[in-house]
């Protein structure tokens, strides 16, 4: 808890406490879990890699996927000297197609302990049917940016893009489909853009 106070902040558009790093929170997390296997959908320079490779033992194992490998290498000297480059398989690709791969194979059907979601929002519904294959129960998937700014419990009025209204309606539909999955256990917490936890428990 004293880690998390440092780094609380305020959200820049909506005003609420958040605490503002949260990757240092995915740490922690998977500290406390005592994970060893994870699987990261969207990576871009790594920051979230990165604090995920540092909870891990030794012989972690992450499959990190996005199809933007430069961003990746731009992160990747500080992974390199940081010691745990040996913890990750990068596969640049889209994820879905990665993801329906895995679940052809009977090994990884429940092998990971944790997933981080993270990518392109319009396919959150879409990577929950398959992560949801591919975590164990009692592991743990984290579906970033469900609070979209703030936008989810806004006034419709509220001053934001087209884009980001677009995609609130497809928020509020995944924050819905994660509320009554009997499958998961939920917890929303306001962490940056917001981070959905869900535990799944059959
Ligand atoms: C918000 S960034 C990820 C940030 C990173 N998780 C962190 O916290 O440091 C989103 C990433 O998702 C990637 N992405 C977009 N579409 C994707 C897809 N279909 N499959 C996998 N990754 C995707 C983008 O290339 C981008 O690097």
């Amino acid at each position: 808890m004293k880690e998390l106070r440092h780094i609380t902040a305020k959200h820049p558009w909506s005003g609420m406490a958040v605490a503002a790093d949260e990757a240092q929170f995915l740490n922690m997390i998977l500290k406390l879990m005592n994970a060893k296997r994870t699987l990261e959908i969207g990576v871009f320079t790594g920051y979230s890699l990165l604090a995920t490779a540092l909870a891990l033992p030794e012989d972690g194992q992450i499959l990190a996927i996005d199809p933007d490998r430069k961003n990746y290498e731009l992160g990747l000297p500080v992974i390199e000297k940081a010691g745990v480059a040996h913890k990750i398989d990068f596969r640049e690709s889209q994820a879905l197609p990665v993801l329906d791969e895995l679940m052809q194979e009977e090994k990884y059907r429940g092998w990971f302990d944790f997933v981080f979601v993270d990518a392109d929002k319009e396919n959150y519904m879409n990577y929950h049917k398959r992560v949801m294959e591919l975590v164990r129960v009692g592991g743990v998937i984290g579906y970033d940016n469900t609070l979209w700014s703030g936008t989810v419990v806004a006034e419709p009025e509220y001053p934001v893009s087209e884009y980001v209204m677009e995609m609130k309606d497809r928020f509020l539909e995944l924050n819905r489909h994660l509320a009554a999955d009997p499958r998961i256990e939920i917890c929303q917490l306001s962490i940056s853009d917001g981070l959905t936890l869900c535990r799944r428990i059959s």
